[in-house]
């Protein structure tokens, strides 16, 4: 890990980060024509989106992607697209660049294709977000996943398919090489569970704590 984060509370956390990944993003579109911010779901990140849509950069020049999505339709509760299109996407950036990582009427393993050739043009990623669950998985990088292995290699595809007991649906996950490929690289965690869970990653094997493929070079962003 590059930094460890603490801060006071949730509402300085989420404003600072927010204000860091703008200035990364701004940085990259200085010297690139598009620049390429890639979010975690889940229930941490939605306050940071609520700040992030709100600043002023030239969100028709940025592509978002998520790090993962739960193979759910968007009517969901569950769909991480959804709360993309409810919090980021909005305001002063409704107009980045929604990069699909979810096809209706199709199983995951189907839509691989087409999905990896939409995400393709984007990347590297230039800026990165992740989150981490108690179970110290990141994205869709479940311990005991079915596809982990192949997701962690260094010549996996750019999306895995993935199944995994603690991770409800199927989901579809960018693979450790994408995700390690990012200029930038940020990870969100609140809470005494997942500080002590990151604490224990560092000990296991990555089959058992997944946030461990991720860890290098990341800022780690903490508060209770
Ligand atoms: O299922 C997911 O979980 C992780 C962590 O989510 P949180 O609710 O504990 O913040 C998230 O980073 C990932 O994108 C999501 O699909």
């Amino acid at each position: 890990m590059k930094e460890f984060v603490e801060y006071p509370d949730r509402d300085l956390m989420m404003l600072d980060l927010a204000d860091r990944l703008t200035g990364e993003l701004a940085a990259a579109l200085r010297g690139n024509d598009r620049a390429t911010l890639c979010v975690p779901g889940g229930t941490t990140p939605g306050p940071i989106f609520d700040v992030l849509s709100e600043q002023a950069l030239d969100w028709d020049r940025v592509s978002v992607v998520l790090n993962d999505e739960r193979w759910v339709d968007e009517d969901s509760p569950r769909s991480n697209t959804a709360l993309l299109r409810r919090k980021l996407l909005v305001s002063k950036a409704s107009s980045a660049t929604l990069i699909p990582l979810f096809k209706a009427g199709m199983a995951a393993e189907d839509a691989m294709a087409e999905l990896s050739e939409g995400l393709a043009p984007h990347l590297p990623i230039s800026v990165l977000l992740l989150g981490m669950g108690a179970d110290m998985h990141t994205a869709s990088l479940f311990p005991g996943a079915d596809n982990l292995a192949a997701a962690l290699a260094s010549d996996a595809p750019l999306l895995m398919p993935m199944r995994a007991e603690g991770a409800g649906e199927p989901r579809i996950t960018l693979t450790a090489p994408v995700l390690n490929g990012a200029m930038s690289k940020h990870v969100v965690i609140t809470g005494a569970e997942k500080r002590e869970a990151l604490e224990r990653a560092r000990h296991l094997p990555v089959e058992q704590a997944p946030i461990r493929a991720v860890l290098a070079g990341a800022t780690v962003h903490w508060t209770e």
